[in-house]
């Protein structure tokens, strides 16, 4: 998963876009780079690291110009230590374009292909954005006919680029002196929010951003989300167009993102994640009150952050004192997007301690959003056993995670999943605690969508149904010989 954002407006944006990246910061931390566009020419930065620490004085003052964008990577494709792969990429025809790009694609061995034998496109690293800006150029360049470019050019190529490229996709790119295009795949798989802001000039201020938490503190309205399929075109001046380009849209977000990846202050497709998060917390408590006696539990824990909501309406609606016994060091990151099994295992001792006080001679519940590989929760409730607690129980959230996910989170090996090829009991033992309980797939659907206009949600790696046809048994054993891990 990373973090996206564009930005047109009358004055510099190197600072706005800065800002966007530091608020997006929870869903890469892989690398960042920033592009703008300076009249035609663009300047481009980009970086390993977080935000806070990729950026010079003196890399921020040559990204001149009032139009730019920006990225925080989380690698879900090609490695995810190598700069070269650090977004955006570029290409210099037609006219020089840049783009950043949240998603996966799933059909990139067609694409390198047909890049290369077809389209004579020289290909210089294994990141699958590389292809998608590659066939973006390629598509916009058979469009055009004059010098000038036309939105209806631009949406002619997003049309060819949506019949050509299976997979997620939510994609900001520049182009050269322009103009600013956005476009989201057409299962509106990865979010994408439009948001405007009066300048008291002539024009508006425009941003394009993962999430609306970016408009929000930038003093931007809201204006939607863009639809899935949908691609939008900003003029250097402030001129906004909009096109379907899709030829069977249909809204099927990521239940991951309202799960674990957004911020809680963020509202994706019409649902607010908090409100998501704390739904999920009524309905595990259900779950949870079937199956456990209540008398047996002292405390309800969360493990810090993203499972707080949850873990509150978990303790209220079971009337059991809610405490935070597991305290979290504020300067470790987020461990679950970290590359590499060994930094994951390590951060999670660095972040997170136990309090022996809140658990010597207690029965806690514990509560996370989710369990994906088990690192966190081996690693926690072992934790709680050695400050003390008499017995552990686990919930997560979300129901277990079986499949790989192959939409733009880094989780291709169905091996590396603690639940997959297990029974819950096996989990239980693998995990140390003395009783599991995961949230059923319905109610975790029915807690994310309830009170919106989403009827369906990409669910994949709960279920093993992938909506893009590229999917298959095969590609999946592909994914998992050849991706990170
Ligand atoms: O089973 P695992 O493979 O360990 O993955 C799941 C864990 O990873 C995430 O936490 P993370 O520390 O990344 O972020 P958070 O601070 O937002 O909870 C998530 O919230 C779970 O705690
Ligand atoms: N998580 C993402 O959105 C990753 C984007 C792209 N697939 C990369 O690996 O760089
Ligand atoms: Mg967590």
């Amino acid at each position: 998963m990373c973090g996206i954002v564009g930005i047109v407006s009358t004055h510099p944006v190197n600072q706005q876009v800065y800002d966007a990246l530091s608020l997006l910061q929870h869903r890469g931390q892989d690398s960042t780079g920033i592009a703008t566009s300076e009249g035609s020419t663009l300047h481009m930065f980009k970086a390993k690291g977080q935000v806070r620490e990729a950026y010079r004085t003196r890399d921020m003052r040559s990204l001149l110009g009032t139009m730019g964008l920006g990225h925080v990577r989380y690698a879900t494709k090609g490695n995810a230590n190598r700069e070269e792969e650090a977004q955006p990429f570029y290409v210099n025809a037609p006219y020089g374009i840049t783009l950043v790009h949240n998603g996966n694609l799933t059909n990139t061995r067609e694409l390198t292909e047909e890049l290369f034998h077809i389209d004579r496109r020289h290909l210089n690293t294994s990141s699958d954005t590389e292809l998608l800006v590659n066939v973006l150029a390629n598509e916009l360049q058979a469009q055009i006919s004059g010098n000038d470019l036309d939105p209806d050019q631009v949406f002619g190529a997003i049309t060819r680029l949506h019949e050509r490229v299976e997979g997620s996709y939510a994609a900001i790119a520049l182009i050269a002196g322009k103009g600013l295009l956005a476009f989201r795949d057409p299962f509106g798989i990865r979010p994408l929010v439009l948001g405007k802001r009066s300048t008291g000039f002539v024009g508006a201020e425009w941003v394009v951003a993962s999430e609306s938490l970016v408009l929000e503190s930038g003093g931007y309205e809201l204006v939607r989300d863009i639809a899935p399929g949908e691609a939008v075109f900003i003029t250097p001046d402030g001129e906004m167009t909009s096109r379907q380009c899709a030829a069977n849209p249909r809204l099927i977000p990521c239940s991951f993102e309202y799960v674990y990846l957004a911020r809680p202050d963020s509202v994706m497709n019409g649902i607010s994640v908090y409100e998501a998060r704390l739904r999920l917390g009524n309905r595990l408590a259900d779950t949870i009150a079937k199956y456990t006696p209540m008398g047996d539990i002292d405390v309800v824990m969360p493990i810090p952050d993203s499972s707080r909501p949850a873990a509150m309406q978990v303790a209220q609606k079971l009337g059991v004192e809610y405490r935070e016994g597991f305290y979290k060091n504020r300067y470790v990151g987020r461990t679950f997007i970290m590359p590499g099994q060994e930094q994951r295992k390590k951060s999670v001792k660095q972040k997170l301690n136990a309090m022996s006080t809140e658990f010597k001679g207690k029965n806690v519940l514990i509560v996370d959003d989710s369990i994906v590989r088990g690192t966190t929760s081996k690693e926690i409730v072992q934790m709680a056993r050695e400050a003390g607690a008499n017995k552990v129980t686990f919930t997560s959230a979300a129901p277990p995670v079986r499949f790989p996910h192959v939409y733009g989170i880094n989780m291709p090996s169905r091996h590396e999943l603690i639940a997959h090829g297990r029974t819950y009991p096996e989990i239980a033992t693998e995990l140390g605690a003395d009783y599991l309980i995961y949230q059923e797939v319905a109610d975790m659907q029915a807690a994310i969508i309830e009170g919106s206009d989403v009827t369906a949600l990409e669910m994949s790696c709960f279920t093993g149904d992938y909506v893009t046809g590229s999917v298959t048994p095969e590609y999946l054993a592909w994914v998992e010989a050849t991706q990170l891990s």
